[in-house]
């Protein structure tokens, strides 16, 4: 079975329900903009590619069934014609979460598309629907070919920056949160590299942290490494500075190798919470560290990682963990069993501080790996874009 964060085809999208991985897949149906807004901010579905994807894709579900079925668009809305009733749902999505720019991007390229049509002589709501319709199916297309080339180009960069040499060296590396296939239309991007760096034979171990508090790596990084059999070992966030001062040599940690949701024009980035701390760590034990990200991650109009906007989510969802029931047998062993449900591992009357990530400098980076090639600094340690825009 190839793990589907997204299921598609033309007129119906579908979304495995990853607040109930590991224990339980879940698909649910995407049939409006708000069923999409929902499965977005509250992480039903989540991964800065999916979310602009998913996004995308709902509203051309809906447009196909309304052109399949010559309903009229007026019919949704007194301004609702083809790119009226498109563009005013792409900017409700855009209010689901902030800080992912793969949204901003899909949003500004199919609102581009829809104008373009809209200007040529004869468009009418089905065309400009067909034409949306049709630049959205192409962004699914386009992210996993797009991982695929991010996972050996970075494949090939640790390779080449970490001295390790087949048969005899193998090489392990930590990652953080999830940037697989349930965070992308499939692949994913540095847990991509991760895959590439397998298939060829190289991985000693992927370590990979818990990432509290939605627990992308334990529910879903931990899943998806699983499913491919690569050998991996799961920490708490805490413990990294330990396995990197306790195992590093012996493990031989090289690298380790993060995803991201913006990445500003300067290269700060911005990730999931706990990477600046990684980012910190791979410098004082001088490890590589990695950022894996399609060009629709960077964005050229963000200066700098202090003008990125931090999402912050409800305390809730740091002081209750959700799982399912787990009953002990007769002869003491665990039965894990039961419909996943929420329970409480803190006092919330103070609240919790819930910022859902950080940013991390360009000066701790080393390399951003994109499906267009590796970006490095030049020699003022200074990141420079343009080069992946130009084609
Ligand atoms: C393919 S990169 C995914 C990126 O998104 C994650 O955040 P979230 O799970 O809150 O959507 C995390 O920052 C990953 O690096």
């Amino acid at each position: 079975m190839v793990l589907q964060a997204i299921r598609y085809s033309r007129g119906s999208l579908q979304i495995l329900d990853q607040l109930k991985l590991p224990h339980e897949e879940v698909y649910r149906d995407i049939w409006t903009v708000q069923d999409a807004w929902d499965a977005i901010h509250s992480m039903q579905v989540r991964g800065a590619p999916a979310i602009a994807i998913v996004a995308a894709l709902s509203i051309a579900a809906c447009v196909a069934r309304c052109n399949k079925s010559g309903a009229d668009p007026a019919l949704l809305g007194p301004d609702m014609t083809g790119a009226g009733l498109i563009s005013h749902n792409l900017q409700i999505l855009l209010t689901s979460r902030p800080t992912a720019v793969n949204l901003a991007d899909a949003v500004r390229k199919l609102e581009k598309v829809v104008w373009q049509v809209q200007q040529q002589p004869g468009s009418t709501d089905y065309s400009i629907n067909e034409a949306y319709i049709q630049a959205a199916e192409q962004m699914l297309v386009d992210d996993i070919r797009d991982n695929e080339n991010i996972g050996n180009h970075g494949a090939d960069w640790i390779l080449r920056h970490t001295g390790t040499v087949f048969p005899a060296g193998k090489l392990s590396v930590l990652t953080h949160c999830n940037t697989g296939s349930l965070a992308t239309a499939g692949y994913g991007t540095a847990l991509g590299v991760i895959r590439s760096l397998h298939s060829r034979g190289y991985v000693k171990r992927a370590y990979y942290t818990e990432t509290r508090p939605y627990n992308q790596g334990s529910r879903l990084t931990g899943y998806e490494l699983m499913h491919d059999n690569i050998p991996s070992q799961m920490i708490t966030d805490s413990m990294a500075g330990a396995l990197l001062g306790l195992k590093r040599e012996a493990e031989n940690i090289n690298c380790i190798i993060v995803g991201a949701d913006r990445v500003a024009a300067n290269g700060d980035t911005a990730n999931k919470i706990g990477t600046y701390a990684l980012a910190i760590l791979a410098k004082w034990h001088s490890v590589k560290f990695i950022v894996a990200a399609p060009r629709t991650t960077i964005d050229l109009n963000t200066a700098s990682g202090q003008d990125i906007t931090i999402e912050e989510r409800r305390s809730h969802e740091v002081t209750t963990m959700r799982g399912p029931a787990v009953q002990r047998s007769k002869d003491g062993s665990l039965i894990v069993g039961g419909s996943v449900h929420e329970i409480a591992i803190a006092a919330d009357h103070h609240g919790a501080w819930n910022p859902a990530f950080d940013v991390t400098c360009h000066a701790l980076i080393d390399a951003i790996v994109t499906e267009k090639g590796v970006v490095e600094k030049d020699e003022n340690g200074e990141f420079h874009f343009e080069k992946l825009f130009a084609d």
